[in-house]
């Protein structure tokens, strides 16, 4: 299921989402200690970013890993994990405890096997943040890739490696089944191109044509997109 929603600018839509994201932080650590943050790379969450690193929250619980990454170490510009770093694990944020999905190895493909110990025994996680691609990739879960049926399928490992035909560098990326293992999942969406992708992916079935799908038409999780153009 999708709950859809529209703010009137990007200010305001970064503002409630920060707002929302620190409630469920904060009760997920009342409850067990600790807090579970998935984020995703990309353009649109920048902003988010910065301001969520500057609330008032206890940061020193909270564990913040990525979606997905490109293979690339966090000195190149590209890399997902060099902007968390740059713009979420700043100021009050940067207490947080923050988990790489890089390895240095030649390829995602070799990497994986060291990734995958430390994302295969986290808990439920609390919020997870996906983005999406102009082709409904989501993660690094890209409908021209190979791997797209193995990182959709239920039994997926958490984290595999993918190559899309369509975008630079191989990718690492949690799976399906993995991401949706979360008490809340959001879509971040900016801009009026990126509605349209949602609605072509709400008009159609096909989730290996659009990945956003699995996410958007689960049968049992809800996603809420919190959308501005
Ligand atoms: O390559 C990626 O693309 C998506 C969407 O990025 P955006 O620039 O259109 O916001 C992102 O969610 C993903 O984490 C990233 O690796």
């Amino acid at each position: 299921m999708m709950q859809l929603q529209q703010f009137s600018d990007t200010a305001a839509l970064n503002h409630d989402f920060a707002c929302r994201l620190v409630n469920i932080l904060q009760q997920a650590i009342a409850e067990r200690g600790v807090a579970y943050l998935v984020v995703s790379g990309g353009k649109t969450p920048q902003a988010l970013f910065s301001a969520l690193s500057t609330t008032d929250l206890a940061w020193d619980k909270v564990t913040v890993l990525l979606a997905d990454d490109r293979w690339l170490d966090d000195s190149q510009p590209d890399s997902n994990e060099r902007l968390v770093k740059a713009t979420l694990l700043q100021h009050n944020a940067k207490a947080a405890r923050f988990i790489s999905l890089y390895a240095d190895t030649a390829s995602a493909f070799d990497g994986v096997v060291q990734v995958l110990p430390r994302i295969a025994t986290l808990p439920t996680f609390d919020a997870v943040i996906l983005g999406m691609g102009e082709d409904g990739h989501t993660a690094s879960l890209f409908p021209c890739s190979a791997q797209i049926q193995h990182g959709l399928a239920a039994d997926a490992p958490a984290v595999l490696a993918t190559e899309p035909t369509t975008a630079p560098y191989q990718r690492i990326s949690l799976s399906l089944p993995r991401l949706l293992n979360s008490r809340h999942i959001f879509l971040h969406l900016v801009g009026s191109n990126k509605l349209s992708v949602l609605d072509k992916a709400m008009a159609g079935t096909d989730v290996f044509a659009m990945p956003i799908r699995a996410f958007l038409q689960h049968p049992v999780a809800t996603v809420t997109a919190m959308y501005t153009a």
